[in-house]
């Protein structure tokens, strides 16, 4: 933008401490949504939309590296992490993830995640109450661990579960959360580590060939070298960890079942292209990545508004996903419209933006997709009761969530009802 429009004033402190609502409401007030800010005492400009999604994810335009604060590649991605890398390292990088893009691999993931989730249910019913977010997780931790080739002893999922959910919790503060973060974090990657040397040397476990961890090991970088044990082990979480983020959006699941029970019914028939148009809605409309960022590699102009190189680009994810222009009614949770029109590459954004075989977007995104298909639709069909509970969503955290972690009582697959539960209830427990 012009010297003389651009802002004294840093902006970093309200957007993090604003939450998910201070970007959103400061682009809605302009009419080119576009906003010139000050971050971290860099100029910098928040854009959102379509076009501004394509802007931000030419190479040409945005560099990642030096963009993400150490504090979230200290907790969330690693230090690093393909996050962080841009051109040809990048694209090499990527290769690594390439494959979860294949039908076949999300298909598999699916399998041994809905595997773990029908294992776990009858000891849910077992039990006088269950945080569902919890169990998602140790769920989803055993099933991505048993696909990826990544081994996990029994009494392991639960605590190796909730140091994936630590990291991911701690990223967008410095209070204790944080530092709980950096010890999960620092206790994982030295577990994947000694995975990868065990790997290269033969010790233990052979990994079948085509693992994950197999893969990870004999990945080379652009300068044609192994990945040190380290990055091998924070690349090993990049799948890990947020297909295990994925509990976050199973707790939004059943927090959207239970305000609009309607679409339990439709969940339940099976219908596939509702389960597809669901897990959508369920992206779209609840609160996770809030924004991206990156670095201007040149002085940019975006719509008359100038930033200089080396200065900060934010893309608006949430604000985007809510676009009034964009959606219509963003504010309702409406699965319907992904029936009555399939989002353009570059208009849902809960993910990212562009293609992920070139650029940074989600390559996890058919798996949180699957995922969410699957388990949206199983949920559908459990059977429980939601006690009195904290089921706010404050949009003041980051990342936000279910606050009481979508806690269920006298849980049963649909048509078991155990013989209490049925009693309680006053039915005949014969039926
Ligand atoms: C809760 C579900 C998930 C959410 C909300 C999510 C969100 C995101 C976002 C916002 C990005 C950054 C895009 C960018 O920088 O332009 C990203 C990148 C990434 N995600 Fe996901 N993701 C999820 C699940 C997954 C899964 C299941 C996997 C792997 C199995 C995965 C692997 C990755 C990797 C490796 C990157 C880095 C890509 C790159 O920099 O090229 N994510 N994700």
């Amino acid at each position: 933008m012009d010297a003389h429009r651009r802002p004294l004033t840093d902006h970093t402190l309200p957007l993090i401490a604003g939450g998910y609502a201070w970007l959103p409401q400061r682009l809605r007030q302009s009419p080119d949504r576009t906003v010139p800010l000050r971050v971290m005492g860099r100029p910098a400009l928040a854009l959102r939309g379509p076009d501004a999604v394509k802007f931000f994810y030419d190479e040409h335009n945005i560099h990642r590296h030096g963009a993400i604060p150490e504090p979230v590649t200290g907790t969330l991605f690693g230090h690093g992490a393909v996050h962080t890398l841009d051109g040809a390292a990048h694209r090499r990088r990527k290769e690594l993830f390439l494959p979860l893009l294949e039908a076949d691999r999300i298909t598999g993931v699916a399998e041994q995640v809905t595997a773990a989730w029908d294992e776990a249910v009858p000891g849910w019913a077992a039990r006088s109450r269950v945080v569902l977010f919890d169990e998602a997780a140790t769920v989803l931790t055993r099933g991505v661990c048993r696909w990826a080739g990544v081994p996990l002893e029994d009494g392991e999922a639960g605590s190796v579960a909730a140091d994936l959910l630590a990291m991911i919790d701690g990223f967008a503060t410095l209070g204790p959360r944080h530092w709980r973060a950096r010890r999960a974090r620092a206790r994982q990657e030295a577990r994947m580590a000694r995975l990868i040397d065990d790997v290269r040397s033969g010790r233990g476990p052979a990994a079948a060939p085509g693992s994950l961890p197999a893969r990870a090991a004999a990945h080379r970088d652009a300068d044609g070298g192994l990945l040190t044990p380290h990055t091998a082990a924070v690349e090993l979480l990049n799948v890990v960890r947020p297909t295990v983020a994925v509990s976050w959006f199973v707790a939004f699941a059943a927090h959207a079942l239970h305000r609009w029970p309607g679409h339990r019914e439709r969940l339940r028939d099976g219908d596939p292209a509702y389960a597809t148009a669901f897990a959508h809605e369920v992206r779209r409309f609840y609160p996770f990545a809030p924004f991206l960022g990156g670095r201007a590699a040149r002085d940019l102009t975006w719509r008359g508004h100038e930033v200089p190189a080396g200065g900060t680009v934010l893309l608006d994810v949430f604000g985007q996903n809510h676009d009034e222009d964009l959606w219509g009614d963003p504010y309702a949770f409406r699965p319907q419209r992904f029936l009555e029109r399939p989002p353009e590459r570059d208009e849902l954004i809960p993910q990212g933006g562009s293609d992920p075989r070139t650029g940074h977007r989600c390559p996890g995104e058919g798996v949180t997709v699957g995922l969410l298909e699957s388990l949206a639709v199983r949920l559908a069909r459990l059977e429980y009761e939601v006690p009195d509970q904290d089921l706010r969503i404050s949009l003041r955290r980051i990342p936000a969530r279910v606050r009481s972690g979508f806690v269920v009582t006298d849980v049963h697959e649909t048509g078991r009802r155990p013989a209490v539960a049925a009693a309680r209830a006053g039915a005949d427990p014969g039926h």
